[in-house]
């Protein structure tokens, strides 16, 4: 199996990029059409083990698919991004990929934090998969604090090779994707040591399994770490390190470097060793958006075959779709798709332009950068995650079903709340940089997402029933959220407290206000979307994509009334006219639902639900889907005379 990869030699390419632009009509049916790509019993039938065998089969075929593509020229490396992506390959591997983080992690750091002639050497073996890899940061003890990882690289300049250990139990790695039983390769976080002083969190590449046997080399104690709510063919794993050695040029020297004899020569910023984190950041929230899509499609489709109950008592059940408090679950889900996919499309942008800025050598923007990918995947992930939580409800019993493939969509979309930097961390690390910018606001003009911090608050915002209003109230509650978490920090240290108490102590407001911050940020995007597609597209598409900017807005407004009535001039009875407002919506949009949903063009077999096909043969499927359980292979089951019969016979 080879791929052909060009590694270019221009610094300034930021060739990350590749993951999410798709230059090519993608092939679904390639795929999809494959009968090894299916599966012969339902997963949640087969033992842990056989998930995980399974999955790998899958997985090879599936990337052995896209390289078979790629060289027959039909499309590019964007073509890993759509069966990586929570699109097909959650059709094909509902349980998790083990060897995603090879494409998501492993060849993304080898891109960002090697040097070009590392590049050169690791990224064409990654990219045939000659080697296998992951991303090794988190450990037993520490995933959000990653300054207190305990791995150690001590180099050694007499054999010009570093020593990694794991010191303690805590200090084994923990978590990784694939690490268990898949990787024979992971780029390793760890202290690195040199001249006897410690210089912080590095990245190395470490071989962790010889690459004809697959056996563990010396040294490497490894495993994986057992059952999750969901993932579980992700082979999550553990990874320790008894005095293990490795060639100098084997620590990821781009940023910063140690020379032969040791000597340390630092990074222009230490937070570029945090690159990675910020690129998959930003590829979830599109990630969030794919996900919510899915379970908005099975929800509608099924709330428009689902009747039940009766409006009016002598009329037939009506559609559960007709019920507004079923539209109150569907409709402002199907808005959030709509806000994460602008949003996410945005940031990505944002994304490229500012990572060439900092090939460049230019810094100066990275700082928003974090903000804004922490607080955009913190919200987006968060919502989304409720929101499928949600549609599974809104489907009721059957929702409950693995086939309705609800569950195991919310199985993988929780866990972005807490992969990839857990939401609340996230939110404090926005709150961290809007504090800094609320205290010396002569910065905040320069920046995008925060210049309206410098006028907000004194900016008069009497109401109005448009999303022009509800931006300029956000915005203003933003502020002043800011300016009051701002005053409370001030007000604690002037009391005594040290700065870290006290902004420990103001932490639940500064979450606060990071995230409506966030969702400022989100319903801006939308509005300027829709402004700009306005004039592209006709009367019609352009009304209701209008509805669907309202209704986010609205929605987002009506979960922070409390905060409204503190912060700006609305009043009560604005309160009833935006309910109102929202009620309207769900009635303008109820005819147009099915279809909207369709728009996503999610296939049936990227569904993968008993509820949600096009043809909307709920209850045939769900019967043959039953058929499935093993447990009716047999009229009777053995459990029977071994212990009902001798139960239900026995004189208790
Ligand atoms: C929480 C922090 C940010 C704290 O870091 P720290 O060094 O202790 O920070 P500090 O001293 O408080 O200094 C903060 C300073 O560092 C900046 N900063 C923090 N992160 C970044 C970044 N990514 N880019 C650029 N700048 C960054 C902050 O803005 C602060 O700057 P400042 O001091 O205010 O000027 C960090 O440790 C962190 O990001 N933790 C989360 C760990 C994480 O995301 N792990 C991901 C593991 S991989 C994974 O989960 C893969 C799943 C994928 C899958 O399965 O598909
Ligand atoms: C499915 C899955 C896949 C993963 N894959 C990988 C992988 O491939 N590679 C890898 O390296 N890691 C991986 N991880 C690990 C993941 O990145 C961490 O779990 C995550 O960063 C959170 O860290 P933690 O588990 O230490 O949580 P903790 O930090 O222990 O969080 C526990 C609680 O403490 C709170 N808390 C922690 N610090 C603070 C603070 N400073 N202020 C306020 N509250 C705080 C949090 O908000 C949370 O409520 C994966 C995790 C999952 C669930």
């Amino acid at each position: 199996m080879s791929a052909k990869v060009v590694v270019s030699k221009r610094r300034n390419v930021n060739r990350q990029a590749i993951f999410l632009i798709t230059l090519w009509p993608f092939p679904e049916d390639f795929f999809l059409s494959d009968p090894e790509l299916k599966s012969k019993v339902p997963l949640e039938y087969l033992s842990h083990k056989e998930k995980y065998e399974e999955a790998v089969r899958k997985a090879c075929l599936l990337f052995r698919k896209v390289i078979q593509l790629q060289n027959e020229g039909k499309g590019g490396m964007d073509n890993f991004r759509e069966v990586l992506g929570g699109q097909l390959g959650s059709a094909i591997l509902p349980d998790g990929n083990p060897i995603t983080l090879h494409y998501v992690m492993f060849i993304p750091t080898l891109m960002g934090q090697g040097t070009i002639e590392q590049q050169a050497e690791w990224i064409q073996k990654a990219w045939n998969c000659d080697i296998i890899g992951t991303y090794a940061q988190t450990e037993l003890g520490h995933g959000t604090f990653i300054r207190g990882l305990e791995t150690v690289a001590k180099y050694d300049p007499k054999t010009e090779e570093f020593v990694l250990h794991s010191p303690t139990l805590t200090a084994y790695k923990w978590w990784p994707g694939g690490l268990g039983h898949s990787a024979n390769y992971a780029v390793v976080v760890a202290q690195l040591y040199t001249q006897g002083k410690c210089h912080g969190i590095h990245p190395f590449v470490v071989q962790l399994r010889d690459e004809e046997t697959h056996e563990p080399l010396p040294g490497i104690k490894i495993g994986e770490i057992g059952c999750k709510l969901g993932m579980n063919s992700t082979n999550n794993g553990y990874l320790g390190f008894d005095n293990v050695r490795i060639p100098r040029n084997y620590m990821l020297m781009k940023n910063s470097q140690v020379l032969p004899d040791g000597t340390y020569v630092k990074s222009p910023s230490s937070k570029l060793t945090y690159g990675t984190m910020i690129f998959v950041r930003v590829v979830l929230v599109q990630d969030a958006a794919t996900y919510l899509k899915k379970a908005s499609i099975i929800a509608t489709r099924y709330s428009a075959i689902r009747h039940q109950s009766q409006i009016k008592p002598d009329q037939p059940e009506p559609q559960i779709l007709d019920y507004v408090t079923q539209q109150y679950k569907l409709f402002p889900n199907i808005a959030s798709c709509f806000a994460f996919q602008y949003a996410a499309t945005w940031l990505w942008d944002t994304y490229n332009n500012i990572t060439e800025e900092l090939e460049t050598g230019q810094l100066d923007n990275l700082p928003e950068l974090h903000a804004t990918a922490c607080v955009l995947k913190a919200v987006s992930t968060a919502d989304a995650a409720q929101g499928v939580e949600m549609l599974r409800l809104a489907c009721g019993g059957h929702g409950y079903m693995t086939a309705s493939n609800l569950p195991s969509t919310y199985g993988l979309v929780t866990a972005m709340c807490t992969y990839e930097g857990e939401n609340t961390v996230l939110l404090l690390q926005t709150a961290r940089f809007l504090v800094k910018m609320w205290q010396n606001k002569t910065n905040v003009y320069k920046l995008p997402t925060m210049k309206y911090l410098a006028t907000a608050l004194n900016r008069a915002t009497p109401f109005e029933k448009s999303v022009e209003w509800v931006i300029a109230a956000l915005q203003k509650t933003a502020a002043g959220k800011i300016d009051l978490a701002n005053r409370h920090l001030n007000e604690r240290v002037a009391k005594g407290q040290s700065y870290e108490d006290a902004w420990n102590n103001t932490s639940i407001e500064l979450v606060s206000a990071a995230e409506v911050h966030g969702r400022t940020i989100i319903v801006e995007q939308f509005y300027n979307t829709v402004q700009g597609y306005k004039s592209r597209v006709s009367k019609e598409l352009g009304t209701v994509l209008e509805q669907l900017l309202q209704l986010y807005a609205v929605n987002a407004a009506l979960r922070c009334t409390g905060d409204f009535l503190r912060f700006t001039e609305v009043l009560g009875k604005d309160i009833t006219v935006l309910q109102t407002w929202l009620e309207e919506l769900l009635s303008q949009i109820r005819p147009n639902a099915v279809g909207l949903v369709d728009s996503f063009d999610m296939r049936d077999e990227i569904l993968s639900s008993a509820l949600g096909c096009y043809d909307g043969n709920v209850y045939e499927r769900l019967f043959n889907e039953a058929q499935k359980s093993p447990l009716n292979a047999e009229p009777v089951n053995k459990s029977y005379n071994l212990y009902l019969k001798p139960f239900i016979k026995a004189q208790l």
